[in-house]
């Protein structure tokens, strides 16, 4: 969601968390409640910077029944989803079944579905489609391994990985994408990307979707960094203009590291 003021569009941070495959739907449910505490001692305004979940599938009804019940501000969705809507597809999830879950969102393209189950930008586009019909946001994944990084070809690598996925979809039909980049040298590696690079890579990830589309619609997607994020080092991620969250992975599962994550702005006073 973004809002414009005096001109300018204020794009509205995202702080987000990825659970991979680990937490059973029990874990899940503690694990949310605990976030939700920890956010509402702390007075976190939902408002200004939304938050959400995004645990395994097995989870999701727990998570749904919880937060519905609670009537808790922490949006959730999906790690994947099927490029179909229903059928003869075993072993696959239609984004009817996650949007029926109360999921608001859905990644796609992660690069770890890249790589272990071998997604290609088409069908990460059909995956986008499939999102777009069942009222998913997508939160779609690129970024450049270790290799294409000390080559210098990060960024045309995942500008093509980001053009590739969105082949074929419009401005309009894409009111809702949100970009992470996630460069995989810092995925659960302890590395992080120094702010000068999720900058440069989120402004670039901007210049190309206003050259696809329109330096208006550029201007309203949110690019969220993700890899080695935590509470020590959020504020310096999270400083560039371009910036506008994180996808969080092994510190989202400890509720008040995550917490600490999402009140980064108080990091950022804290740092002058
Ligand atoms: O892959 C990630 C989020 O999608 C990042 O994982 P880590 O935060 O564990 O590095």
């Amino acid at each position: 969601m973004t809002t414009q003021k005096n001109g300018q569009y204020v794009r509205r941070p995202l702080i987000a968390g990825n659970w991979k495959m680990n937490i059973d739907h029990m874990e899940a449910i503690a694990l949310v409640q605990k976030l939700a505490w920890t956010l509402d001692d702390a007075g976190h305004d939902y408002e200004r910077i939304q938050v959400s979940v995004f645990p395994p599938f097995t989870d999701l009804r727990g998570v749904q029944t919880l937060v519905s019940g609670d009537k808790l501000d922490v949006d959730y969705g999906a790690q994947d989803l099927s490029d179909q809507d229903s059928g003869a597809y075993t072993g696959d999830i239609s984004g009817a079944f996650l949007k029926k879950l109360g999921c608001s969102q859905v990644l796609i393209g992660h690069s770890e579905r890249r790589e272990v189950h071998g997604e290609t930008d088409e069908q990460l586009g059909a995956k986008l489609s499939a999102a777009l019909r069942h009222d998913l946001a997508p939160v779609l994944c690129v970024g450049e391994g270790l290799e294409v990084r000390e080559a210098g070809n990060h960024v045309s690598h995942t500008l093509a990985q980001l053009e590739g996925a969105l082949k074929g979809l419009s401005a309009e039909d894409l009111t809702e994408l949100v970009v992470a980049y996630e460069p995989v040298w810092a995925i659960g590696t302890g590395k992080v990307a120094g702010p000068e690079d999720a900058q440069e890579m989120s402004a670039a990830v901007r210049t190309k979707l206003a050259e696809l589309y329109s330096q208006e619609f550029a201007d309203t997607v949110r690019v969220l960094y993700g890899g080695s994020v935590k509470s020590k080092n959020v504020a310096a991620v999270l400083a560039g203009p371009d910036v506008d969250g994180a996808l969080v992975g092994g510190a989202s599962l400890d509720p008040e590291e995550f917490a600490k994550i999402i009140s980064f702005e108080k990091h950022i006073a804290a740092q002058g």
